[in-house]
């Protein structure tokens, strides 16, 4: 398929895209480059742009003969959209409608968003299948739970063919080592460890050791970033107008901000220093998924289950490119 990946310049985004193009889909890339890097595009098309701009939306739909796109621009900082919600809901809400009118100008049919387990806010329990009420606490969640009723309503009035992948915490990096996660500033838990392992930062601030788990420090599920990729693949040709679908992504694991020093502690063979620090607005205490029916309906089977492999290749990314890509 010819497919149009906004985002891609960014940290999943580059990895799906240089995915699509191995199994032989035409891609072209929209990023702005606010927080992706020409050089995560690689050799694939880059066209500079914003979102907002419906009509360089438009042009490069029918220039390039898209026939999906996959759809990963947004801020994407649970801390920062409590402090700063106009820019994700700028950002995350009307850059989407943008596209979302642009493909229909551009009569392109099928999409593949980058929805949030952020959107289940604080789940009653654990693990969180797809039936769990989607209940946001933060202002990204919600940016990202309209976005999901604009999709089903354009997809019943349009019938564009969508799927919303909720993912838990992307982490690690592709393992032929030549791209990974940089963000400017880091604020993921993973990347920040490392980089303190690398000596970058004198210690990894815990933010909240009085959460309700085991350990008191928060539960993530640490999805491998080329896991993800895989899914977006099969998400993408498995989507009819007909049958949308609404899928978690996630390992079925949980790790506490406790057991994921620890396990980056083994994987660098460094001390890693900690301080306690108060909690980060925002923040639930625990997110595993229930990855049951993306497993099911995609035949998806994530390679990586094991967080200290996850970690692994996320170490040998930030080792070799201790500055990130550098540009
Ligand atoms: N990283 C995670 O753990 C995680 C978890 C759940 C969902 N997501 C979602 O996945 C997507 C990708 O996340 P990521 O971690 O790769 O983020 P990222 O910041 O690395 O990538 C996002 C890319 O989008 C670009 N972008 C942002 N706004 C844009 C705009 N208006 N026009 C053009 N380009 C724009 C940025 O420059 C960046 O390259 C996001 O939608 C995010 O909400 C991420
Ligand atoms: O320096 C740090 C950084 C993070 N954390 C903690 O580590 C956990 C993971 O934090 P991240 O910032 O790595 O990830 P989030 O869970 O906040 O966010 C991720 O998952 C979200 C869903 O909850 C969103 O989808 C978002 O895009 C994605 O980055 C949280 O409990 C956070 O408080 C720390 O203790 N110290």
């Amino acid at each position: 398929m010819r497919v149009l990946v906004t985002g891609g310049a960014g940290y999943i985004g580059s990895h799906t895209a240089r995915k699509l193009a191995a199994a032989g889909h035409e891609v072209v890339i929209f990023d702005n480059l606010l927080y992706g890097h020409r050089s995560a595009a690689g050799k694939i098309p880059l066209v500079v742009e914003d979102l907002i701009d419906r009509d360089k939306l438009t042009a490069t739909l029918l220039e390039n003969k898209i026939e999906a796109v996959i759809h990963f621009a947004a801020f994407a900082q649970v801390g920062e959209s409590v402090t700063n919600p106009s820019i994700y809901y700028n950002n995350n809400i009307c850059g989407t409608i943008s596209l979302l009118d642009a493909m229909r100008a551009a009569d392109v049919g099928r999409i593949v968003f980058s929805s949030t387990c952020a959107t289940y806010g604080i789940p009653a329990s654990s693990p969180i299948d797809e039936t769990f009420p989607q209940a946001p606490i933060n202002p990204y969640g919600f940016s990202k739970l309209a976005i999901e009723h604009a999709l089903q309503d354009y997809s019943q009035a349009y019938g564009i063919a969508y799927a919303a992948l909720r993912y838990f915490n992307a982490a690690g990096a592709s393992p032929q080592g030549d791209i990974g996660e940089d963000h400017t500033p880091e604020s993921h838990l993973i990347p920040v460890v490392l980089q303190v392992a690398l000596g970058q930062r004198k210690a990894i601030s815990i933010f909240g050791t009085d959460y309700p788990t085991e350990d008191g420090t928060c539960v993530r599920d640490y999805i491998h970033v080329d896991d993800l990729a895989d899914a977006h693949l099969l998400a993408m040709e498995k989507i009819t107008p007909e049958n949308s679908l609404q899928l978690n992504l996630g390992t079925g694991r949980g790790s506490s901000v406790q057991e994921i020093v620890e396990a980056c502690r083994e994987v660098t063979g460094h001390e890693i220093p900690t301080e306690l620090s108060p909690r980060r607005a925002g923040d639930p205490p625990a997110l595993v998924a229930n990855p049951s029916l993306a497993r099911k309906i995609l035949d998806w089977q994530p390679k990586y289950l094991d967080v200290r492999e996850t970690i692994e290749t996320a170490w040998r990314w930030h080792q070799s490119h201790p500055q990130g890509f550098a540009d």
